[in-house]
C-alpha cells in the first residue's frame, strides 16, 4: 500500500487545488461604521447545470483515526463544495490531481484550527474527514438537476500517515 504523509495547509500549498478560507493574510476592510471587519472573497461558489444553485448546509461529522485507509475520491462537475469547521478543531483534507480523468496520487492535508476549504467544481477530493472527535461543518455547495457526483475507487488503496 502506498503512503501518503500529511502536510500542513497552507494557502500556497494548497493553491493548485482550491482556496483556504481563513483570515491571516486575506484583503478586509471595515464595515458597519468600524464596528465590523469584513474578510471579503475569501472563496468563489459555483453553481453550474440544469436548475444549478447555491446552497448552504450544515454536516455533523463522524470522526476518523490516523493511520487511515484511503480507497475512493470523489468530484462535483456542476459546483464547488466548501468546509468550514464550527469548533476549532483540525481535520483531514484530501485532493488529488486530475490526470486524463482520473485522480492522480492524492495529497493530504491537516488544517490549522480556524481554517476552512473550498474546492472548485471537478477537483477531486476525499469526503469530509474530520478527526478525533465529531466535528460540525458549514458546507456551502450547489444543488439542482444532473449527476453532481462522480466517484473514482483506487485500484490499490493509500495509507494516510502523520510524517
Ligand atoms: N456527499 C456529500 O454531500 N459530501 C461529499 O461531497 C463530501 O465531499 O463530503
Ligand atoms: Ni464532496
Amino acid at each position: 500500500m502506498s503512503i501518503l504523509l500529511v502536510e500542513p495547509l497552507t494557502r500556497e500549498a494548497f493553491a493548485p487545488f482550491g482556496e483556504v478560507i481563513e483570515t491571516d493574510g486575506a484583503a478586509h476592510y471595515p464595515i458597519n461604521g468600524g464596528r465590523c471587519e469584513r474578510y471579503h472573497a475569501l472563496a468563489r461558489a459555483e453553481a453550474k447545470g440544469p436548475g444549478g444553485h447555491v446552497i448552504i448546509n450544515i454536516f455533523k461529522g463522524t470522526p476518523y483515526a490516523l493511520p487511515l485507509t484511503l480507497t475512493m475520491v470523489e468530484r462535483h462537475p456542476f459546483g464547488s463544495q466548501a468546509f468550514f469547521p464550527l469548533s476549532p478543531r483540525p481535520f483531514l483534507v484530501v485532493v488529488a490531481p486530475d490526470e486524463g480523468g482520473r485522480p492522480g496520487t492524492p495529497r493530504v492535508f491537516l488544517t490549522s484550527p480556524g481554517q476552512g476549504v473550498n474546492y472548485p467544481a471537478n477537483l477531486w477530493h476525499g469526503v469530509l474527514t474530520p478527526l478525533g472527535e465529531p466535528q460540525d461543518f458549514l458546507v456551502i455547495d450547489r444543488a439542482g438537476d444532473g449527476n453532481n457526483l462522480e466517484e473514482f475507487h483506487f485500484p490499490e488503496p493509500y495509507e494516510i500517515r502523520l510524517p
